[in-house]
């Protein structure tokens, strides 16, 4: 039957973001897997559901509990942190603005939309007229789509959406901003989808329209599902948290979402993993080793799926490719290689390496230089009490420029007991 059939599962799905601020932040965070120092928060913290061909499901929740990240990954828009989102089908998301490149037409915006979600010219040039008669947008279609309003970028979205024929459509809050006629309008079209056996996922604070359209409803609370069920059990329970909710006093309604909120940052998979692992023992303690088992793979994220043998390769490799650059790029030994880890790092600035380059007799057009060459292949020198950077050149017989460029140096002073490179001309 085809109300049976699965069309989304959700399994132990979580979205992280990184809150990186600054852009040190953001480098940091390239290397995930060294792990630590880059705040989290947890937008979906595992959440788990499946929802079947000819379901309307609305979800709810206060702002900022997750619904629009979760919504985005059935979409496939964005992929999750961990866990699994199987999809079953084709998806389509109204949601205002979403996916609409602002500077084109509304026209060029349903031709792409269209083009994106698996039509031919020949579709969209039939369904053309019918879609920008549903939008209403009349002669609007030809401008911009940044001079819309966000009922206008609503009513085109849906417009898009409504011959878009996807099996998955969700629908968020995109029936808040147009006009009631358009809205009602909408509705009744979504009802049809319903009908015509599609998953339609509805996301709407307004309690009216929720219950005009789903059948089953999904409380999202501060990234967990508090409640899923039909739409006459959780809908009751949900007014009665906001009722609760709203005879907060201002401290009291901050200190609750700081609590909540928190939690999103200090959440772990561990901890989720422990979470299924007590819920599996309540469940059936004879399966449950097993079941954990099973579901092992959906505690791990991607980064945290490099082992620890995978880390120690990469960072030998890493080790390696530094010292052999030393070696090459600045002719050093492998002692001074290891005496001198970063010498390579504080060469590396592009002066310092044009240097290098004139060093080595490398140019710009590959020509040899005419200028002495000299390799620092040292002999490393003590400077001795009275010595200046002038009479060591001329003890060694090397000018002072070589010196100073194979030090780095940019004046001329040495105090007693500094170790200088004395260059070997080749
Ligand atoms: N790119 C991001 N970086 C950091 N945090 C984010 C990002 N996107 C969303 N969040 C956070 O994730 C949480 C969930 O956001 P989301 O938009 O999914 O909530 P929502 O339930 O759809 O809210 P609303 O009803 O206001 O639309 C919020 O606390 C939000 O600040």
């Amino acid at each position: 039957m085809v109300e049976n059939k699965v069309t989304v599962a959700a399994n132990h799905v979580t979205k992280r973001f990184d809150l990186a601020e600054r852009q040190s932040d953001k480098v940091k965070a390239v290397f995930k897997f060294w792990g630590k120092g880059i705040p989290n928060f947890w937008a979906v913290k595992g959440v788990s559901f499946e929802a079947h061909a000819g379901e309307t499901i609305g979800v709810i929740g206060t702002n900022g509990s997750g619904k629009s990240t979760l919504l985005e990954m059935v979409a496939g828009l964005t992929q999750p942190t961990s866990g699994q989102m199987t999809i079953n089908g084709s998806t389509s998301i109204i949601a205002i603005g979403a996916g609409m490149r602002p500077k084109l037409t509304g026209r060029a915006n349903i031709r792409l939309k269209a083009l994106m979600q698996g039509m031919t010219e020949k579709e969209i040039e039939a369904k053309m007229d019918d879609i920008i008669e549903f939008s209403e947008l009349g002669d609007f279609i030809d401008q911009p789509v940044k001079s819309y309003s966000s009922g206008m970028k609503s009513k085109l979205g849906f417009a898009i959406s409504v011959y878009s024929d996807a099996d998955i459509v969700i629908i968020d809050e995109a029936l808040s901003v147009g006009d009631p006629t358009f809205t009602q309008k909408s509705m009744e079209r979504t009802k049809r989808f319903k009908e015509g056996g599609k998953t339609i996922f509805f996301v709407s604070h307004s309690a009216a329209q929720m219950r005009q359209m789903a059948d089953r409803v999904i409380w999202m609370h501060y990234g967990d599902i508090r409640m899923d069920g039909p739409i006459d059990e959780v809908m009751p329970e949900y007014e009665r948290f906001l009722k609760h909710f709203n005879r907060f006093s201002e401290n009291e309604r901050l200190a609750y979402q700081k609590r909540y909120k928190e939690a999103q940052k200090t959440f772990t998979l561990g901890h989720l993993k422990q979470l299924e692992r007590n819920r599996q023992m309540l469940l059936d303690p004879s399966t449950a080793l097993k079941r954990q088992k099973e579901n092992e793979q959906f505690f791990t994220e991607g980064s945290e799926k490099m082992g620890w043998f995978t880390r120690i390769f990469l960072l030998v490799i890493t080790i390696l490719t530094v010292g052999l650059m030393n070696k090459q790029l600045l002719n050093m030994s492998w002692a001074n290689v290891a005496a001198h880890p970063t010498h390579l790092i504080t060469n590396f600035a592009p002066s310092k390496l044009a240097q290098l380059n004139q060093r080595h007799g490398r140019t710009g057009s590959n020509e040899r230089a005419e200028t002495p060459v000299y390799s620092a292949t040292q002999n490393t020198y003590t400077v001795k009490d009275g010595e200046t950077l002038a009479g060591i050149a001329e003890k060694a017989n090397i000018s002072i420029e070589a010196i100073m460029q194979a030090n780095q140096m940019t004046d001329q002073v040495v105090n007693p007991g500094q170790e200088i490179i004395l260059p070997v001309e080749r």
